[in-house]
């Protein structure tokens, strides 16, 4: 396999993923999970001005229209955020706030939380805009269950000391969970993971197999409930976006090469499989 732990990262899709995806897309029930940011989309100074990769959105919904296909974006974004940037083809699932919000459809029911957990995560943005307010560059992101401190902007002097201060301030209050991601310090009242999330759609939806894409330390929940195991007719293929630890079994560079990656899949599974003036062929 050309992911592990530390591995180095390859340029394109390898030989041994292109042959894992072309597999993959025989499954008879799939499910296609990725994150966003990072994996569908590049990451950018604000979180705002994130869309996704144009031929990798393309791709997605070209796959949400396939049969025996579930598509989901798995995200920490709220679902409100995560609707904004990514703007989903309507068949999609969506995952927010790291597993805390969930949407499968019309009906689905919203995230609440009780009087204890409001008060506690108002006393997080506050402690959180304190710190962001005495950090240049640094601003902080509400969220349904959460506040974040976003420190891309910022200097990396700065963004240590407002990290630094901002856990000093919050490790210690029972009932908060933190989070650190790219840029990015999350106090949560709700403790949710991608991992526990992808458990749930797999057991809504009984997938044959699972594609999870991700780039973030907060993927690897989700990696490590992959059965890619030898021993399965359709071994789950977890994809590794970027450097750093992993348990994914694959790894690529970017989005860019998640857009090939979805592109290949749809070309392998889709009913027009062989003609030679699908648009997906070409590359
Ligand atoms: O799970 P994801 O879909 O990857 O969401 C993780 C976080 O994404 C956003 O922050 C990241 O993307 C921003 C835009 O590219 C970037 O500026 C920031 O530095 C990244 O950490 C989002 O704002 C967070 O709420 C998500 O938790």
């Amino acid at each position: 396999m050309s992911g592990g732990p530390e591995a180095r990262v390859p340029a394109g899709l390898t030989d041994e993923l292109r042959a894992a995806v072309e597999h993959l897309a025989e499954a008879p029930a799939l499910l296609i999970a990725l994150d966003f940011d990072g994996t569908l989309s590049p990451l950018v100074p604000h979180a705002a001005d994130a869309r996704p990769h144009p031929r990798a959105a393309r791709a997605l919904v070209s796959l949400a229209g396939l049969e025996g296909t579930t598509t989901a974006l798995v995200s920490g974004r709220s679902l409100e955020s995560l609707r904004h940037v990514a703007q989903p083809d309507p068949r999609t699932l969506l995952v927010g706030s790291h597993g805390a919000e969930v949407w499968l459809g019309e009906g689905s029911t919203s995230l609440t939380l009780d009087a204890t957990q409001r008060e506690l995560l108002d006393r997080v943005r506050q402690l959180l805009s304190e710190v962001a307010s005495q950090a240049p560059g640094c601003w902080v992101e509400d969220k349904p269950a959460a506040a974040v401190l976003h420190t891309r902007q910022a200097s990396e002097e700065d963004a240590l000391d407002a990290e630094a201060a901002a856990r000093h301030l919050l490790e210690h209050l029972s009932g908060v969970h933190l989070l650190a991601g790219k840029r990015v310090l999350e106090a949560t009242v709700v403790n949710a993971s991608k991992g526990e999330a992808l458990d749930f759609l797999r057991a809504a939806y009984g997938p044959v197999s699972v594609l999870y894409a991700g780039d973030d330390v907060t993927d690897e929940t989700a990696f490590l409930r992959l059965d890619s195991g030898a021993s399965a007719r359709f071994p789950d293929l977890g994809v590794k976006v970027g450097d750093g630890f992993t348990a994914a079994g694959f790894r690529v560079a970017s989005p860019e090469d998640v857009a090939d990656l979805l592109e290949l899949l749809f070309t392998c599974r889709s009913p027009g499989r062989g003609d030679k003036s699908h648009p997906y062929l070409q590359y």
